[in-house]
């Protein structure tokens, strides 16, 4: 099996304030990852870095080689990230939302036809402004936009967040059907279910720190629970 994507000992800085601190851990290929910790314990921090949004020191691998050069090559190396706040330009119909996401495109399974398949919403509403969607559309074709890069690893970062649980059931089913398709998750939830139901790993920040990771049923156990104060 290999690698998608690899932290050895990485630290991350805003403006000089130490955020990540030593971070090592690494995905395989077809993996689902839940990333877990409270508020501002680095969780957004850890997905942004492959970005080199916050300086970063130690070393960051995608596909098992090096990661440098600007933003967009972690995508065109197969790691595309949906963003806390969807970033749906209003300005362009959902079809042109979700054709942005062709950029960097690899060779791959996921053309309009499949996306709109896996969310029927967004084929009804393809010629509409992507911003006049309900939220939880928006998340959809903030993920159908990242699917049209043929990730093989897709970060998702609260995809969840502010939506109805009937919402939330949807874009479970959706994230199963692109895991049934071999692509990799690293997801950042509050929610503990969503994870649960979901992956098979978790990793655990505390104070930007790694302080725990195991199979997802340890997230029952009280000590687990304690450690990131769920
Ligand atoms: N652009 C930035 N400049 C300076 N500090 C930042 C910036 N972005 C985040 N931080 C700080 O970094 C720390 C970690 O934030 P981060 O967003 O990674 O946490 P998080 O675990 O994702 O939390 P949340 O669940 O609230 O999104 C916080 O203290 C936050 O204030």
């Amino acid at each position: 099996m290999s690698t998608v994507l690899e932290f050895r000992h990485v630290s991350a800085s805003y403006a000089g304030a130490r955020i990540l601190q030593d971070v090592s851990f690494a995905i395989e290929e077809g993996e689902t990852v839940g990333l877990v910790g409270r508020n501002g314990a680095g969780k957004s921090t850890t997905l942004l870095s492959v970005y080199g949004v916050p300086q970063v020191t130690g070393e960051i691998l995608v596909a098992g080689k090096p990661l440098r050069g600007g933003a967009h090559v972690p995508t065109s190396r197969g790691v595309s990230l949906v963003p806390q706040g969807k970033r749906i330009f209003s300005n362009l119909t959902v079809e042109e939302n979700i054709l942005l996401g062709r950029a960097s495109r690899r060779h791959g399974s996921w053309t309009l036809d499949a996306v709109y398949d896996l969310f029927p919403n967004l084929a009804r509403g393809k010629g509409r402004p992507g911003t006049s969607l309900s939220g939880g559309e928006q998340q959809m074709l903030a993920i159908a936009r990242s699917l049209m890069s043929e990730p093989a690893l897709l970060m998702l970062d609260e995809p969840t967040e502010g939506l109805a649980p009937v919402i939330i059931d949807a874009i479970v089913e959706a994230l199963m059907e692109i895991q049934s398709r071999g692509t990799a998750l690293l997801l950042v939830e509050q929610h503990i279910g969503m994870i649960q139901k979901v992956a098979q790993r978790y990793l655990a920040l505390r104070s930007g720190q790694l302080v725990g990771e195991g199979a997802v049923s340890q997230l029952e156990d009280r000590a687990v629970q304690e450690l990131i104060a769920l």
